[in-house]
């Protein structure tokens, strides 16, 4: 069976950056690169290769990976180098995240032309405050969870970009994925999703998860959020690699 792939080092180890490679290839700046069960949203359960980007605008207090909010963590790699661990893998789907990944959103497009010509399925995570990708950008192509975060709590700076509820409709690709752990916080995804006339359909509630929460009350949150989800007729997205001690 493959072994999954850990970081860039054993690119390093194992093989040459291709002579393809050149001193101008776009690179982008990387804190880690992994295989996993993608734990989220639409594509939950699909075997998916994260490329996890420095760099983010926002400070949420409630960030799980604090670790890639300084743009000068990480390594800048070529995107071939990106390529050519994502064809050891062989994955369902290429899921690229941070940080925020369209603050390098050039190099982001290349690696979207590159691997979309390799035949890979696509996933971006985003907060949505940078514009939604353009007809004929290469990331145009490729499926979008945007995060909002200025609801139900309003994160400093954090506004949605009106593009993504219009790229939403134009495309069926960019999906939205709440967060929340109370009645107060889903009440208030419901507003909102009113007010700026996101599909239904392509939202989906998560629960606010914890640092060092017991499998326990991991569950729990799992099971009250899914019911208010329900509650409120939008779908439910768990914490898969959670709640199966994944990354
Ligand atoms: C680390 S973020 C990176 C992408 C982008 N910056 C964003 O916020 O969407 C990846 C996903 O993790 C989610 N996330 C971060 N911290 C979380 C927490 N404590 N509980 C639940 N989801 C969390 C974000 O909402 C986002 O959907
Ligand atoms: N398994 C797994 N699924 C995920 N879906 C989105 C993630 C992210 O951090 O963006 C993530 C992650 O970190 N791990
Ligand atoms: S926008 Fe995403 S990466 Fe940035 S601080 Fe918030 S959750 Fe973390
Ligand atoms: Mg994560």
């Amino acid at each position: 069976m493959r072994r999954a792939t850990r970081g860039w080092s054993s690119l390093s180890k194992s093989a040459r950056p291709p002579s393809s490679v050149s001193s101008t290839s776009p690179r982008l700046r990387v804190v880690e690169i992994f295989t996993s069960l993608q734990g989220e949203g639409p594509f939950t359960g699909t075997r998916s290769v994260f490329v996890r980007l420095a760099g983010c605008d926002l400070r949420c207090p409630f960030c799980d990976t604090t670790y890639s909010l300084d743009p000068r963590t990480g390594k800048p790699i070529a995107i071939e180098e990106i390529a050519i661990i994502v064809e050891r893998a062989r994955p369902s789907l290429v899921v690229i995240t941070g940080g925020e990944p369209l603050l390098q959103r050039r190099g982001v497009n290349e690696l979207a032309r590159l691997l979309t010509e390799q035949g890979y399925r696509m996933q971006l995570e985003t907060n949505g405050t940078l514009p939604a990708p353009r007809p004929g950008e290469p990331l145009y192509a490729v499926h979008h969870v945007v995060s909002p975060k200025d609801v139900p709590v309003a994160v400093e700076g954090a506004r949605l970009h009106p593009s993504w509820v219009e790229a939403s409709r134009a495309t069926g690709r960019v999906w939205f994925k709440f967060l929340a752990s109370t009645r107060e916080h889903v009440e208030a995804i419901a507003v909102y999703v009113k007010e700026k006339g996101i599909p239904r359909d392509h939202v989906y509630i998560m629960p606010l998860t914890r640092d060092g929460m017991s499998m326990d009350e991991l569950l729990k949150l799992h099971q009250q959020v899914a019911k208010l989800a329900l509650d409120y007729g939008f779908n439910f997205s768990p914490r898969l690699h959670l709640l199966l001690g994944l990354r």
